[in-house]
C-alpha cells in the first residue's frame, strides 16, 4: 500500500490570500515562518518566496496545485458583501465552498481554517455580548449573510477526526485597518459626497470593530490549536477587539482623523431603515432596466443602528486568544495610512 507524504505542518495555503484580511494573513504566516502559497482570482502584490496561483476557487482543477503538499488551508475568499449579487454569493460561498472542501480532502489537507463572520447570527436585531450558541439568523437580511451561514455549516460538518481532516470558523466582526477596501473608504466618500451629517438613532448603540492583526492572530491560533483530540474540532469561534464601542463614536473619531465633521444631526432609526428597504425593492424591481446601488441598504443601516457585539470568552479559553493591538491604536495606525483619504488631498 502506498503511504501518504505528510505535509510539513508548516506548509499552508491562503485561499483568498489577495484581499485585505488575506495579504495581512499571507504577511504574518510569511514572518512566522510558514511556506505559504496563495490562492486568488487576482493577484494584488507580490513577495519574496511566495507562489500565486490565479482561479476561481469553484474550479477544483486550479485549487489542487496550489493545495499541494499544504497541511493546513486557510480559507477567506468572498465576493463583496455591496455586490448584493445572490447567484455569485451562491455559487461562490457555498459551491465553491464545497469545492475547496472537496480538493482539500484529495489533496491531503489536515486542516481547513474558515473565515465566516459574526454576522451569521445576526437579523438587524439588537445583540449584545453574543455568544456563539445563538441561532443562525433566520431571517437572514442580505444574501451575503444568508450564503455566509450555509458556508460556514458545510466547513464544520466536514470536521471529520476519521478521516483526519479537521475543521474550524472564525467569525470576526468590522475588520479594519490599513488597506481596508471598505469600512474607511465607503466613510469617507459618504462624508465627501455631503452624506455623514447624520446619526441614525439614538447613538448609544454599541458594535464590535476588529483591527485586522487581531483578526490575523485569531486566525493563527485557531489553525495552531486544531489537533484531533482538541475541543475547538468542528467549532466557530468569535473573534473581535473585545473593546465594544458606540458605532457612531468609531465613525466619528476615524472622520475627524480624516479632517471631516462628525455627524451631528438624528434621524429615527425606523424611518431610515424603512426607506432603505423602501430603496432596495425599487432597485430590485427596476434591475432589468436600470442599475443602481444604493448607500443605504438595509444591512447598512441596521448595523448602522443597533447593538451588535460578541463575547469572545470561548476564543480565550479554548484558543488563550486575546487582542494583540487596542482599539486606539488600531484606529491611529488605520488613520496614518489613509493620507489619500484626507480632506483636501
Ligand atoms: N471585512 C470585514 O469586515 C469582514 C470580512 N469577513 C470575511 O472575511 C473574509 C475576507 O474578507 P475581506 O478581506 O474583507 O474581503 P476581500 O474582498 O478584500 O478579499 C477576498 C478575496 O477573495 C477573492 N475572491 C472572491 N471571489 C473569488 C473566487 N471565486 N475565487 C478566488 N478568489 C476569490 C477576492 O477577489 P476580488 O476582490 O477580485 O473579488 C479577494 O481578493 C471574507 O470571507 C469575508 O466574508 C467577515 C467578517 C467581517
Ligand atoms: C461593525 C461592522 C460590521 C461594520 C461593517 C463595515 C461596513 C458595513 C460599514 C463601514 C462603513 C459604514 C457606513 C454605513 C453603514 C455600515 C458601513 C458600510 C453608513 C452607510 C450607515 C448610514 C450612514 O449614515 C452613512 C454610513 C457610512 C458608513
Amino acid at each position: 500500500m502506498a503511504t501518504r507524504v505528510r505535509p510539513s505542518n508548516k506548509r499552508c495555503a491562503v485561499i483568498g490570500g489577495s484581499g485585505f484580511l488575506g495579504r495581512h494573513l499571507v504577511e504574518t504566516l510569511v514572518d512566522r515562518g510558514y511556506s505559504v502559497s496563495v490562492f486568488d482570482i487576482r493577484q494584488s502584490y507580490e513577495l519574496p518566496g511566495l507562489t500565486f496561483h490565479l482561479g476561481d476557487l469553484c474550479d477544483e482543477q486550479a485549487l489542487l496545485p496550489a493545495l499541494k503538499n499544504a497541511s493546513l488551508v486557510f480559507h477567506c475568499a468572498s465576493p463583496a458583501p455591496a455586490s448584493d449579487d445572490r447567484e455569485l454569493f451562491e455559487r461562490v460561498n457555498i459551491q465553491g465552498t464545497r469545492t475547496v472542501i472537496q480538493a482539500c480532502l484529495e489533496a491531503g489537507v489536515q486542516k481547513l481554517v474558515l473565515t465566516s463572520s459574526a454576522s451569521v447570527v445576526f437579523e438587524g436585531k439588537d445583540i449584545k455580548n453574543g455568544q456563539e450558541d445563538l441561532p443562525y439568523a433566520g431571517k437572514p437580511i442580505d444574501y451575503y449573510t444568508e450564503t455566509k451561514i450555509e458556508q460556514e455549516k458545510l466547513v464544520l460538518q466536514a470536521c471529520d477526526r476519521e478521516k483526519d481532516f479537521l475543521t474550524v470558523a472564525i467569525r470576526p466582526h468590522g475588520i479594519f485597518g490599513p488597506r481596508d477596501p471598505q469600512l474607511v473608504p465607503i466613510l469617507v466618500d459618504t462624508a465627501r459626497r455631503g452624506k455623514m451629517k447624520f446619526i441614525i438613532g439614538d447613538g448609544t448603540n454599541l458594535v464590535d470593530f476588529t483591527f485586522v492583526e487581531n483578526v490575523v492572530h485569531g486566525h493563527i491560533l485557531a489553525a495552531e490549536n486544531l489537533r484531533p483530540n482538541s475541543p475547538i474540532c468542528g467549532k466557530p469561534y468569535h473573534i473581535t477587539n473585545d473593546e465594544p464601542v458606540r458605532f457612531w463614536d468609531f465613525m466619528s473619531e476615524v472622520l475627524v482623523a480624516l479632517g471631516y465633521a462628525a455627524p451631528r444631526f438624528h434621524l429615527p432609526y425606523i424611518l431610515v431603515y424603512g426607506l432603505a428597504l423602501l430603496l432596495w425593492l425599487l432597485s430590485m424591481i427596476l434591475r432589468p432596466v436600470l442599475s443602481f446601488k444604493p448607500t443605504f441598504t438595509p444591512m447598512r443601516v441596521a448595523l448602522a443602528g443597533t447593538h451588535h457585539y460578541y463575547s469572545c470568552d470561548r476564543a480565550k479559553q479554548d484558543l488563550g486568544y486575546k487582542p494583540v493591538v487596542s482599539l486606539k491604536e488600531g484606529i491611529q495606525r488605520t488613520v496614518q495610512s489613509y493620507p489619500h483619504l484626507r480632506k483636501g488631498a
